[in-house]
């Protein structure tokens, strides 16, 4: 590997006791919230086929009309207990919620600019709203912040001339400023998920963006950042020159689930998740694909066992109401994690081959491993490989402690659990396997 001065600070995993909180969350939950609700994806009449809090950026948007929609916003149905109160039941352990998105447009009442919440009809720090009503419910609140700033008269996406460069310094600076005035006002936050870094101009910006990075930690021990916040030296992203991940956790997994546990390299990491195929931000009208409550647990345990958070989206409309179909889902998810929590909750992944039926969770602290099944095969034989040394020894429902299924060895180190549901299946399942080590 090649010395870098603005590469990754650690190899490996973060070993302090935020981070190990950070690792044990498995669910937590993501606001999109901004003016790009007030319009909902549309514009005179004309849909928006893009994500919805990309507007600003279509073509049929006039920017004068973008830039004055804050002078509309007045969310007189925001309740920030309630959205809160709904994550709790839901089972989000932590919540990342947008500051600024790319257009720029501030839910606090920063100083460094008038194109924040102040300046509207609502004038109140939403901000400080939803970190007190989140910490109430003890989940920890983590802020998001866009790099990119359409709205600030020195961003550039690239830097083409000198005059380019003096502006940028002054968008850094400014940059900096709402990032300090952020974790000053907020000092609850336990961590920073930026967003909107990908410009060459950013990019450019790895001593900066280093000593940046430094200061807010300082600002904050423990404080946590990921992958996405800054590029080394040579321009690489999310990871160094020499392959290492800059940053607390990879923040790559946008939209989707790693695969196989290769696949992380053997780095924390998040993935993000929309219930429409693409949209953060408000659409009122969703089209394709609209993800159910299954699909969205199998996500989330799918995330676990390959030892990743599942961080599941909502977008407030421009009034500040959680729409049908997010709060149905939220209450769904709930359902399921009232139950089922334990398989989710500091767990993380199990070394035993992957098989078809689903997937398996172990408990960090404890070692209590789950079988979390989603594919009930046709036999009701779930197929269990274990490593040597490894005997099964109990299985049993996890809602049904007394419940003994059998186990039959069927090969050397391969079993089948017979389980043969009462009722259809319609929701997953877990089965608690109990196993004896021997040296
Ligand atoms: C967390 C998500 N990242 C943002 C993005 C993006 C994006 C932009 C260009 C190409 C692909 C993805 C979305 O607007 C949302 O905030």
């Amino acid at each position: 590997s090649i010395t870098l001065k603005h590469g990754a600070h650690r190899l490996g995993k973060r070993t302090d006791k935020q981070m190990q909180t950070w690792r044990n969350y498995g669910l937590g939950q993501f606001i999109h919230w901004g003016v790009y609700a007030i319009p909902g994806g549309h514009w005179e009449g004309k849909y928006y086929p893009g994500a919805a809090e990309w507007i600003r950026s279509w073509k049929e948007m006039p920017k004068e009309a973008y830039d004055n929609l804050y002078k509309q916003f007045n969310p007189e149905k925001f309740n920030a207990r309630g959205w809160a109160k709904q994550a709790k039941e839901m089972g989000a352990k932590y919540v990342i919620i947008t500051t600024k998105h790319h257009d720029g447009f501030c839910l606090w009442p920063s100083k460094y600019t008038d194109y924040t919440i102040a300046k509207s009809p609502y004038k109140k720090d939403i901000i400080g709203q939803l970190v007190d009503a989140y910490d109430a419910e003890g989940i920890d609140v983590y802020l998001y912040f866009s790099i990119i700033d359409w709205n600030h008269p020195g961003y550039r996406s690239s830097l083409k001339t000198e005059a380019d460069r003096k502006e940028y310094e002054d968008f850094k600076t400014f940059t900096r400023n709402q990032l300090v005035e952020l974790l000053e006002r907020y000092p609850s936050t336990k961590g920073l998920w930026f967003d909107g870094s990908w410009d060459k101009a950013w990019i450019e910006q790895a001593e900066f963006a280093d000593e940046l990075g430094r200061e807010l930690r300082e600002m904050i021990p423990g404080l946590i950042i990921g992958s996405r916040f800054r590029a080394d030296e040579n321009g690489n992203r999310h990871f160094d020159t020499n392959g290492d991940m800059m940053g607390d956790y990879e923040q790559g997994w946008e939209r989707k689930i790693p695969e196989t546990i290769e696949d992380i390299h053997g780095n924390d990491w998040d993935c993000v998740m929309t219930i429409p195929e693409n949209q953060w931000g408000y659409h009122s009208d969703w089209k394709g694909h609209v993800k159910t409550s299954n699909e969205l647990i199998e996500m989330l345990v799918k995330s676990v066992s390959l030892d990743g958070n599942f961080v599941l989206n909502f977008g407030p409309d421009g009034e500040g109401n959680i729409r049908p179909e997010e709060t149905k889902l939220a209450a769904e998810i709930g359902a399921w994690m009232d139950v089922n929590k334990e398989v989710v909750y500091g767990c993380g992944y199990l070394d035993w081959k992957k098989q078809d039926w689903g997937y398996y969770t172990v408990n960090r602290e404890t070692g209590k491993k789950y079988m979390v099944v989603f594919n009930m095969p046709v036999s009701g034989a779930l197929r269990v490989k274990v490593p040597d040394n490894t005997r099964p020894d109990k299985a049993y429902l996890l809602e049904q402690p007394e419940s003994d299924i059998t186990i039959e060895e069927i090969h050397r180190n391969e079993y089948f659990v017979h389980y043969k549901p009462m009722t259809p299946v319609k929701k997953p399942f877990v089965i608690v396997i109990e196993t004896t080590e021997s040296d």
